[in-house]
């Protein structure tokens, strides 16, 4: 069984910026799933329920990230393979770990950061639209293998995983990858059978234990990402009450070793001890709620209070 903890970005009072300076160390949120499963479309519409799509970059509390800004640069005999579908996207070694895992611990940090888009058209990574990550207060990072490399896997204080069949997520893939991202339907199925389909099974389906909530159907689940959505606001609400530097990971029940002294949750919790309780209570509601909804499944966790 997991082991759900809350990184030390987290536990740092002001984080590396300078005296009197507000640090916003994210709620940092993993969106695993194999491919077209639906991890952007969910991350969008948590963003636009909480009416951040419509905002400015600048101001956004809650942000979203692909993975696929994380691909290595190729080779020009990787390259010219990948023209003709013979490259495998979908192994480990195809991504960027060390840079991976380095943004993310700078957007922990609080630090504004830079990132590349993606060219899927060309295979390769867009340096000339770079993506500005303004710090926020919470971060969703998507991807197929978000939770596959150990030390990215425990910077994630919430891991989601979207498990949609995986008939229906080729049938969205096939449309798109001709569509949007410049592919013919020889090349998507050819690529799909050599690479996607196995790799998934060895790299990303197995992955799907790691994850705290499981998401069946993706987007259409509407519940799921109700619920969640209300977490999120309800997170959000607590910082803008008690500071940048308020500890999410408690209030989300995430760390229930050691209550914070000074934390105050909604409930006037004191940091106690009460307030770990209160926390538990608020977390195990969520999982009720689920449970009882019947189409959400929360893994189990030891931390939990079982009712
Ligand atoms: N619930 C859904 N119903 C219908 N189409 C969907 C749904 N979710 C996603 N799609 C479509 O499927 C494709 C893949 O979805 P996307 O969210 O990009 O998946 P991922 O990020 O997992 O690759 C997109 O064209 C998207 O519009
Ligand atoms: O140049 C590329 C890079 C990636 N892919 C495929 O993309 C998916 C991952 O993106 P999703 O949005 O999660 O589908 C992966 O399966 C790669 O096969 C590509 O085709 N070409």
């Amino acid at each position: 069984m997991q082991d759900l903890k809350q990184p030390d970005s987290l536990r740092l009072p002001n984080g590396d910026a300078s005296a009197g300076e507000e640090v916003k160390s994210p709620f940092l949120i993993g969106v695993a799933g194999g491919t077209a499963s639906g991890k952007s479309t969910v991350c969008k519409k948590i963003m636009e329920q909480l009416g951040q799509a419509e905002m400015d970059h600048t101001q956004r509390q809650v942000v979203a990230i692909s993975q696929d800004s994380f691909y290595r640069e190729l080779t020009p005999a990787e390259k010219a393979k990948a023209q003709k579908g013979l490259f495998n996207f979908d192994h480990p070694d195809a991504f960027n770990e060390e840079l991976m895992f380095a943004t993310l611990q700078n957007i922990l940090k609080g630090h504004k950061v830079e990132i590349p888009s993606y060219d899927y058209r060309t295979n390769s990574l867009d340096f000339e639209n770079m993506l500005v990550i303004y710090p926020a207060d919470v971060v969703l990072f998507e991807g197929i293998l978000v939770f596959y490399f150990p030390k990215i896997r425990d910077l994630f204080h919430m891991k989601l995983f979207v498990d949609t069949d995986s008939d229906t997520r080729l049938a969205r893939r096939v449309p798109r990858d001709i569509n949007e991202r410049g592919r013919d339907l020889d090349a998507v199925l050819t690529q799909y059978m050599t690479f996607v389909k196995p790799a998934f099974e060895e790299f990303c389906s197995p992955t799907k234990k790691f994850a705290d909530v499981i998401i069946p159907r993706g987007a259409d689940n509407t519940v799921a990402i109700d619920l969640i959505v209300q977490h999120i606001r309800d997170f959000l609400n607590n910082r803008s009450r008690h500071g940048s530097t308020g500890n999410m990971a408690l209030y989300m029940n995430l760390e229930l070793n050691a209550p914070v002294a000074g934390f105050a949750g909604p409930d006037g919790d004191d940091g106690s001890g009460n307030g770990t309780y209160n926390a538990i209570r608020r977390f195990s509601t969520l999982c009720k709620e689920l449970n009882m909804q019947g189409n959400f499944f929360f893994a189990t966790n030891k931390n939990l209070p079982h009712h």
